[in-house]
């Protein structure tokens, strides 16, 4: 894994020019489905009608030159290492080894035809590299907030993680997903009796509910392809929403009208064509 000290967590032009073509497996064309329909962010069949069309008429603008930053954080050793690493590498090791910091990988899809970049950061769990990780939460478009499924205080514990990433971003703008993780250890009995607790969890964060096995794989890709469907699905209906403000903002300038549609949609036009 590419340690992160001394990188920007912004995008750059550099990181772009030498990333890896898109892998045949990370291709989406259809929206993935939900894992429960009691905690999603939404539970369409599809990607939006007006994304759909936006990507079959190629006008997706900046999108597909885009990196969307997602930041996986949540209690020491609950699996934030290992679910990046099932998903970008597709092994699993099952000796713990603190993340000092943070790490990032960076995996790249093709969405309705679409390139599109994820910078997967993966947080140090330990308090006493907290501080450190927490300079990195900056500009998330979506955070992955992990616990794990046998430890119930680390259920818990989510809500400070949260509290703590959203003091970074703006809460408008990002996806929150509610990660339970080792799936493998609890028996469906254990399962279906704790199930509730953390759909209630995710209700209230208004996170989307996911439960993973980095060391059988269960769900990990599926998971991944919602996250990276739903972040670029956000990114086009912005894009367009952009691009829907700019064209309101012409007609303003050639018809010159004080009509109250044109004088609340100026507000939107940027400072240097006023
Ligand atoms: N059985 C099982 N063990 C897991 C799973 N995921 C992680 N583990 C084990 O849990 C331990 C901690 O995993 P990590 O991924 O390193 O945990 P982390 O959240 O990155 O920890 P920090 O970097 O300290 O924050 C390791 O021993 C892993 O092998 C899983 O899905 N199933
Ligand atoms: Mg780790």
């Amino acid at each position: 894994m590419k340690k992160a000290s001394g990188i920007s967590s912004e995008p750059s032009a550099f990181i772009m020019s030498v990333l890896p073509p898109v892998r045949k497996d990370r291709i989406i064309s259809q929206l993935p489905k939900c894992f429960s329909k009691g905690a999603a962010l939404h539970t369409e069949d599809g990607f939006h009608a007006k994304v759909k069309t936006a990507c079959q008429e190629q006008r997706t603008g900046t999108v597909g030159f885009k990196i969307s930053k997602v930041i996986v954080v949540g209690d020491l050793a609950v699996g934030k290492t290992c679910l990046i690493n099932r998903f970008c590498k597709d092994v699993f090791d099952k000796n713990y080894k603190a993340t000092i910091g943070v790490d990032f990988e960076m995996e790249r899809f093709e969405v309705l035809g679409v390139p599109f970049s994820l910078q997967l950061w993966d947080t140090a769990g330990q308090e006493r590299f907290k501080c450190i990780a927490s300079t990195y939460y900056r500009g998330a478009q979506a955070i992955i907030i992990v616990f794990d499924l046998t430890d119930v205080a680390s259920l818990h514990h989510t809500r400070q993680w949260l509290e703590d990433a959203m003091k970074e971003n703006d809460p408008t703008n990002v996806l929150l997903f509610l990660v339970g993780t080792k799936k493998d250890l609890i028996s469906p009995a254990q399962y279906s009796a704790n199930v509730q607790d953390a759909i209630n969890v995710a209700q209230e964060m208004k996170a989307e509910y996911w439960a993973v096995s980095s060391l059988s794989g269960e769900n990990v890709k599926e998971f991944f392809f919602r996250v990276a469907s739903l972040t670029f699905e956000a990114n086009v209906l912005a894009e367009l929403e952009k691009s829907n403000s700019r064209r309101i903002g012409d007609v303003v300038k050639i018809s010159n009208t004080t009509s109250n549609l044109y004088a609340t949609s100026k507000k939107k036009q940027p400072n240097c064509c006023q």
